[in-house]
């Protein structure tokens, strides 16, 4: 097992730049997600890393050892000691459970004793019951596949393991609980892991370290909640969830805007733009304490809601409140803003 270091790695086919300069470091034994919509470039930077592509510049280095890039001749895939599980379908229908995990280890140590216990303590890594063994893939469900496709990435004890959109293909409630499993099965082995996704919060509950690519560039690399509550401008924080952004004329540490005066994360001047999470706009139903709105619209989730109020100035903000005791359309209600606030440069028009 190693780090990851991706330094200046561009790549391009024809006239698009599929990752452009993108520079990434892993931590040993971390997990970090590649989150991004759809043609960003996720795919293409995992399979650089995996060695099905070579990149035009930069390198790609594992602990010390460049695998390519450097003007080093590039390590074929299979030297790299990478696990690669794809979105579905990488079991061979044909083998078992058992036969799939082994398929990675030394052919000379398959049908062993050695790799029956290997087998036995990767289902029980990836917390799967030890008679699945004698299984055939089509006799387990979506996630009980994915975590055979993990089992079998680590058996042979991978450098990096490389996730690409692995819990996709899963309904909702399936995913939750196979990309925990997953998580805890990739800790327990402290294995180094880069899993790319396009779901928000896939990427945030999962990881590490969150890095979020839009048009081929890495945008920002950070923990989730860096990413969530200080995301590098207003476009990373409208991807990474719900924002409020509210143009408003910050003095130091505060700033005046359609919802009052907000404290902010960090010191600025003049003209800015408010990012606001939904969940900070808290919403008096009692009391005419904060700005005067009126409710056009309430989303009930039952966990919580989201409450789209109209300012009396016109303007519309979202919030997420408890889903206990919420409002109703056309009710009057006063809102303030809780919690600190990041401030971006306005873009220029
Ligand atoms: N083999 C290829 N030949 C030509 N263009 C490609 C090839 N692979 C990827 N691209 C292009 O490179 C860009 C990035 O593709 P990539 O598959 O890496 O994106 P992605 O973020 O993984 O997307 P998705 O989430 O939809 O899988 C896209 O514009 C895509 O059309």
């Amino acid at each position: 097992m190693s780090s990851l270091t991706v330094t200046g790695v561009t790549k391009s086919f024809g006239a698009t730049r599929a990752v452009d300069d993108v520079t990434l470091h892993v931590r040993h034994g971390s997990f970090t997600t590649v989150l991004g919509p759809s043609g960003c470039g996720k795919t293409t930077l995992l399979r650089l890393i995996a060695g099905f592509l070579v990149p035009e510049s930069g390198s790609i280095a594992f602990g010390d050892t460049v695998v390519a890039g450097d003007g080093t001749r590039p390590m074929p895939p299979q030297t790299r000691r990478v696990g690669y599980v794809p979105q579905e379908g990488a079991l061979f229908p044909h083998l078992d459970v058992a036969a799939n995990i082994a398929f990675g280890l030394e052919k000379s140590a398959r049908g062993s004793d050695r790799t029956d216990d290997r087998v036995a303590e990767m289902l029980d890594l990836v917390e799967l019951p030890a008679d699945f063994r004698h299984r055939r893939p089509d006799e387990l469900s979506g996630g009980q596949q994915q975590r055979v496709a993990l089992a079998r990435s680590l058996a042979p004890q991978p450098a990096l393991v490389l996730l690409d959109e692995p819990f996709s293909s899963l309904d909702a409630s399936l995913r939750g609980s196979t990309s925990r499993a997953v998580r805890r099965a990739l800790e327990a082995s402290n294995t180094t892991a880069v899993l790319v996704t396009h779901d928000q919060n896939e990427a945030l509950s999962l990881a590490d370290e969150v890095a979020v690519m839009r048009a081929g560039r890495l945008v920002q690399s950070a923990t989730p909640s860096q990413v969530y509550l200080s995301p590098s401008d207003p476009e990373v924080a409208e991807f990474v969830g719900r924002a409020v952004v509210l143009p408003g004329t910050a003095s130091r540490a505060r700033a005046t805007c359609a919802l009052g005066e907000v404290v902010l994360t960090e010191p600025a001047e003049g003209e800015v733009a408010l990012m606001i999470r939904p969940e900070q706009v808290y919403v008096d139903l009692t009391h005419d304490d904060g700005v005067r709105g009126a409710v056009e619209e309430v989303s009930y989730y039952g966990h919580d809601c989201a409450v789209q109020v109209r300012l009396d100035d016109g303007t519309s903000v979202l919030s997420r409140m408890s889903g206990v005791r919420h409002p109703s359309p056309g009710d009057i209600v006063h809102l303030r803003v809780t919690g600190l606030v990041r401030a971006y440069r306005p873009a220029a028009p």
